[in-house]
């Protein structure tokens, strides 16, 4: 295989719900690949399926062999009430060198927040503490699942620059899930539009026609980011341009 993760008609449901439906889906060392999608579309157990946590109804997903894997989960918490700082976190469940410590807080942009209570970081210091901890294992892929849920516009834009710093330095692919899509486009090289099934992908673009990318995605961003070039790889049965959610 060449992809370092690949799944072919993967079906998964969840007792009698079908929640992903014949999904072909495969990343290459890399890249930066974007899963958008309506809530409940299935994007977290996609990326669950993935990464091993769940098992296909049907299909099959095949990971490279010893694949370093760094994973972020949608929206982990952690217990306020108990004192532990940054270092210490990193350091569970196995201890790391404080020069390792240092280094994936550093790749992270969090280089200062080593000696800071987790309980008094921001949401985006919080969010690149989660990435540090994932960078840690120093992964061939990176799996993020909504990592900038609660950060505000240029909260989101900096954490994806980040990401893209991080992917051009150490050249691990990406796969990431995001609502953020006007923000996210540009540091994307594709994206894919899940709902139960893959309804398209493409790569993102400079916005060269606001109208396409109001009839996908709405008019939300005042037509300001990016397009991704709309390449259906199935039928849809209303007109095309119209929408990418029904498919
Ligand atoms: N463990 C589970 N048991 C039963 N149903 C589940 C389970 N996990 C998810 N589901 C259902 O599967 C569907 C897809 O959920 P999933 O979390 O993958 O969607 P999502 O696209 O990530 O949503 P969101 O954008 O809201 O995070 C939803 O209908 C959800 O209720």
């Amino acid at each position: 295989m060449s992809g370092l993760i690949e799944a072919r008609g993967l079906t998964l449901r969840h007792g009698m719900r079908e929640v992903l439906r014949d999904v072909d889906f495969s990343i290459a060392p890399g890249e930066i690949v974007t899963v958008v999608g309506p809530n409940g579309s299935g994007k977290s157990t996609l990326l669950r399926a993935l990464i091993g946590a769940l098992r296909p109804s049907r299909g099959k997903v095949t990971r490279q062999p010893a694949l370093r894997l760094g994973y972020v989960p949608q929206g982990l918490r952690l217990d306020g009430s108990m004192p532990m700082t940054v270092a210490r976190f990193l350091n569970l469940p196995s201890r790391v060198s404080a020069a390792d410590c240092a280094k994936v807080l550093d790749d992270a942009g969090a280089g200062d927040l080593a000696g800071r209570q987790m309980s008094d970081l921001s949401g985006g210091q919080f969010q690149r503490v989660l990435l540090a901890r994932a960078l840690l294992n120093e992964p061939q892929i990176l799996i993020l699942d909504e990592p900038t849920t609660g950060l505000d516009q240029p909260g989101q834009a900096s954490f994806y620059r980040q990401i893209e710093a991080l992917r051009n330095r150490m050249g691990c692919a990406v796969l990431m899930v995001s609502h953020e899509l006007h923000v996210v486009m540009s540091a994307s090289d594709r994206v894919i539009c899940l709902n139960g099934h893959v309804c398209c992908e493409g790569h993102p673009e400079v916005v060269a026609q606001a109208e396409e990318y109001r009839a996908l995605f709405g008019t939300g961003t005042q037509g300001a980011l990016a397009l991704y070039r709309h390449e259906h790889t199935h039928r849809h049965d209303h007109a095309p341009g119209e929408t990418c959610n029904a498919g």
